[in-house]
């Protein structure tokens, strides 16, 4: 980085004055003196960028110059760093991050989209050209979850990254099984709250989570961001009957992001989880995300935190500008984006656990004896199986849980089932994961 010999203000431009860029500000102006103490430096908001100028954001923009045009806002003269708070992968959000550093800008973001889709061509673009991006509040908002695994770990081989890293999901699934308020209305709070995304299906759908997953998993293994390769699934399926039955079973419902080195090359997966009770990301509820890492010198590290909103979010902004008005200088991925080694992906049906099935079917004789025999064909060996209450000739819910199987195998067990016709529903699976 080029800013350590400065000792004037640290001046940035900031695009994009939502839950993040409001956060920022309000930060940046009520901790200036603790700032310029830890830095020996203020840090100056010189321009700004949003949609609309009028809004009350409850900060002072009047000593800043405003612009409409994001991308123009990056070619504003004497800023240091452009602070990206606008959000997606692709038009305004892209086009200013990269004329930011075509400038000799640093960049700062929260925008996981894009680091998923292009992290590593801007990371080579800025390592080029000697700038930094500071991506923290990226990837489980306010836990320094990058700065833990690039240099708290960085005398480590890392071998698996796993947690909760969507805010809204978490949220959704905690109001869903302590209150058993509706998904919808949940989801509505969220949107209040300032967690959700733009499109929350982003949320929904595990797509935000997997975004984190890729940036992650390149952190941790050293690999190129590999978005792509993460198998996705959401949570619109889990349903409040399976919160019950998780509960008797001994589980809570987590939306997880697994990445792992295994003999079939690099796992990374995003989809509704069953995990003990007595597991530590089990009591991990409401907004707060977790990230536990598995390092071969330190063994397994927790970070907890709030994942999502203005505080928590800014919070990991204003780090990232502390570290560039103190000059330190980190590879974006932890290795020169040039040295990222390619792996191989491992599929999803190489994946090796235990499952949750639950099924709508119609309570007579003969049903069990067809799905256990489904079962048996895949040599998939069922662990414990429940049926509560009986509706004979009606549907009915019946739960059961296997031994460790191929996700392959079970896959055609389910598909096999999925045809009876005594089977109403499209069969639902969690998959179990004993952290
Ligand atoms: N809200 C949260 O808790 C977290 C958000 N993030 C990320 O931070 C970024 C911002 O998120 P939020 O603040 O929640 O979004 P937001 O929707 O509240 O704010 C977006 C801001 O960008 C501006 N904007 C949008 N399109 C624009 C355009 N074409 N030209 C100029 N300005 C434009 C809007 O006017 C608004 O000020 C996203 O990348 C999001 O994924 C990351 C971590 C947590
Ligand atoms: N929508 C995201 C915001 C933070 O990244 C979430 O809910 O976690
Ligand atoms: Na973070």
């Amino acid at each position: 980085m080029s800013d350590s010999h400065k000792t004037g203000p640290l001046k940035i431009a900031v695009a994009g004055l939502g839950t993040v860029g409001a956060g920022v500000l309000k930060l940046l102006e009520r901790q200036a003196d603790l700032i310029e103490q830890r830095c020996g430096r203020r840090i100056e908001v010189v321009a700004v960028s949003a949609r609309s100028r009028g809004k009350d954001r409850g900060v002072d923009l009047s000593t800043a110059e405003w612009y409409d045009d994001p991308v123009a806002l990056a070619a504003h003269p004497g800023v240091d760093v452009v602070v990206e708070l606008i959000g997606g992968s692709e038009g305004p959000a892209k086009e200013t991050v990269e004329l930011a550093l075509e400038r000799g800008r640093h960049v700062v973001t929260a925008n996981k989209a894009l680091l998923a889709h292009h992290g590593t061509a801007l990371a080579a673009k800025a390592e080029a050209a000697g700038l930094a991006i500071g991506f923290e509040a990226a990837v489980a908002g306010g836990i320094p979850i990058i700065k833990g695994l690039r240099e708290g770990l960085a005398g480590n081989r890392v071998s698996e990254v796993h947690g909760i890293l969507n805010g809204t999901c978490n949220y959704i699934l905690t109001e869903m099984r302590t209150t058993g308020r509706d998904f919808a209305d949940v989801l509505a709070d969220a949107q209040k709250l300032g967690y959700a995304e733009a499109d929350p299906s982003f949320d929904i759908d595990g797509v935000d989570a997997a975004h984190k997953l890729a940036i992650l998993t390149s952190v941790a293994f050293g690999t190129p961001v590999d978005f792509k390769s993460v198998h996705v699934e959401g949570i619109r399926h889990v349903s409040a009957v399976d919160f019950d039955y998780a509960d008797a079973l001994g589980y809570r419902i987590k939306l997880l992001g697994i990445a792992r080195r295994t003999d079939h090359g690099i796992e990374q997966r995003v989809h509704p989880c069953m995990v003990p009770k007595a597991a530590p990301i089990a009591a991990v509820d409401g907004v707060f995300n977790a990230v536990i890492a598995q390092g071969d010198f330190v063994d397994r590290v927790l970070f907890v935190g709030r994942g999502a909103g203005e505080g928590p979010t800014a919070s990991a902004v204003v780090a990232d500008l502390i570290d560039i008005a103190r000059g330190r200088s980190t590879p974006t991925f932890g290795v020169p984006a040039a040295q990222l080694s390619e792996a191989q992906p491992s599929p999803m049906e190489a994946r090796r656990g235990s499952y949750y099935v639950r099924l709508m079917v119609v309570d007579r004789p003969g049903v069990i004896a067809d799905v256990a025999a489904a079962m048996r064909d895949q040599n998939v060996s069922m662990e414990q199986f429940l049926q509560r209450g009986r509706a004979p000739g009606e549907a009915v819910p019946v739960v059961l849980t296997t031994h460790d199987t191929e996700e392959a195998a079970m896959q055609r067990a389910l598909a096999t089932i999925a045809d009876k016709e005594s089977v109403v529903e499209p069969p639902r699976m969690i998959r179990i994961e004993q952290f």
